[in-house]
């Protein structure tokens, strides 16, 4: 049945007019270009069509192993958790909760969705669409409230198991008052190492100004810091990135508000950084002008600012460096080939390992940091990219066992089912058997 709903929601959601709708739906409430609302809409279409006919069947594929005699045979099973919750944020009001909704369907759960309530029409309009498409409207629930009212309704239905996207706060909450039986998606505090090959300059800062500052900077994948190889200093880099960084205007949302973090307190953390010896603001560190954006959101140019790398190390200073900032902001600082200890050393020091980039096609460069670092979605070789998040790839933190995942087969068996094995023995008892000694 699913396999079908999918089919059906896939076509629809293809549909040019559809697709317009959606982008645009999405652009009301959560700021972005036309072109980041439509592709979020493209990958939520596209991830449809990879789960129509028998794909949602295979997902469950169970196995089985022979046992010892004749008669007995263990067999592996995907088995739903049941009565589930999904809660996610407001930055991608579209992807984020259908690809874990479906996800949580497909593999039998009953789910209750909640959706961040600034942004919630999306997804309320998306499953009037499922259910046009036969998604039977008992399936699953929709509840529309704030933060601390879903946390009591938690804490009363008790669901066997949470997926959480969001910031690190809730998620530790969460874990907490659910006594783990949780799956996280929370922040991201993600690096970007260029190698020692200085290559593709303009394509490089192209892609550097798109993972920092697409969105406003307000993907849990943003770029957060650069780590630039020294051998990049004289390549224009910087200059590159700045000059694509002026070109981004609130007219088309290139640049634009920014929900969850005010412009006093980007500016607040700059200074803050700027206070660190050696450090200076790149390009931007101005607030946007010529807007009515409400005080209560942030507006701020792109911003880059500079840190040396040993000062980013110390520990009076690491925790202010790597803290994320849900806006077009990142850190830059440059290292050299004696370095790369203290970049593997910082990378390994951060806490949320949810995306990074090695930018090299130098295969041992790519080796000794791959080897050495544990981001759950990495990019590697010299057209590697922080962002990005099609449906195709695995998107998702490593490195901790309340790790979820989203959009790929393996994603959605790992977080909305668990193992269960039956080990069937129905016979016949040997005739030749006869009572053994107690052990
Ligand atoms: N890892 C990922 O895949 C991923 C994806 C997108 C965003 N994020 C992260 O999300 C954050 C930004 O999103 P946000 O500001 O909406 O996050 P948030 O944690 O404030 O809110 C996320 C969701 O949780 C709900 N919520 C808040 N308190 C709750 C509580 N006590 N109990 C139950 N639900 C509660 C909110 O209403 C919202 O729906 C960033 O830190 C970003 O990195 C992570």
């Amino acid at each position: 049945m699913y396999g079908d709903i999918s089919a059906k929601a896939a076509h629809m959601l293809g549909q040019p007019a559809v697709l317009d709708f959606f982008a645009k739906l999405i652009q009301r409430v959560s700021p972005k270009s036309y072109q980041q609302a439509l592709a979020e809409v493209q990958v939520s279409q596209k991830f449809l069509e990879n789960f129509c006919g028998d794909q949602v069947r295979f997902l469950a594929r169970s196995f089985a192993v022979p046992g010892n005699h004749l008669g007995q045979r263990s067999n592996g099973y995907r088995w739903p958790y049941g009565p589930v919750a999904i809660i996610t944020p407001f930055n991608f009001p579209l992807e984020i909760p259908l690809l874990q909704l479906m996800g949580a369907l497909y593999m039998g759960n009953k789910p209750v969705l909640k959706v961040d309530s600034k942004v919630s029409i999306v997804m309320e309009q998306m499953i009037r669409l499922l259910h046009d498409c036969g998604l039977p409207a008992e399936d699953m629930d929709f509840i529309n409230s704030d933060g601390a009212v879903m946390n009591k309704l938690l804490l009363e239905a008790n669901p066997k198991m949470t997926l959480f996207t969001g910031s690190s706060r809730v998620a530790e909450k969460l874990a907490a008052d659910l006594k783990g039986r949780v799956k996280l998606e929370d922040a991201g505090f993600d690096w970007k190492i260029l190698g020692p090959d200085v290559q593709e300059v303009d394509y490089v800062a192209w892609v550097c100004d798109q993972d920092a500052y697409a969105c406003s900077g307000q993907k849990c994948s943003a770029q957060s810091v650069l780590f630039m190889h020294k051998n990049w200093s004289s390549s224009g880099l910087l200059e590159k990135m700045k000059k694509l960084s002026e070109r981004r205007k609130l007219e088309d949302l290139t640049i634009g508000p920014v929900l969850t973090v005010t412009t006093e307190a980007m500016i607040e953390h700059m200074n803050n950084l700027l206070k660190i010896r050696g450090s200076k603001v790149l390009f931007g560190g101005e607030p946007l002008a010529n807007h009515s954006i409400p005080k209560i959101y942030g507006a701020m140019k792109p911003t880059a600012v500079f840190v040396p790398l040993e000062e980013i190390l110390k520990s009076g200073n690491f925790e202010l460096v790597t803290k994320e900032i849900f806006g077009p902001f990142q850190v830059v600082t440059e290292y050299s080939e004696d370095q790369l200890e203290l970049v593997l050393e910082a990378c390994e020091r951060m806490n949320a390992h949810l995306t990074a980039a090695v930018v090299s096609n130098d295969p041992l460069f790519l080796q000794d940091v791959l080897g050495r670092s544990v981001n759950g979605t990495t990019y590697a070789g010299i057209r590697a990219r922080t962002t990005g998040a099609p449906q195709n790839h695995w998107f998702g933190p490593a490195g901790d066992p309340r790790g979820a995942g989203i959009g790929t087969p393996e994603a959605i068996k790992l977080v909305w089912s668990c193992h269960r094995e039956v080990i069937y023995d129905v016979g016949p008892v040997p005739e030749s058997w006869a009572l053994p000694s107690a052990t």
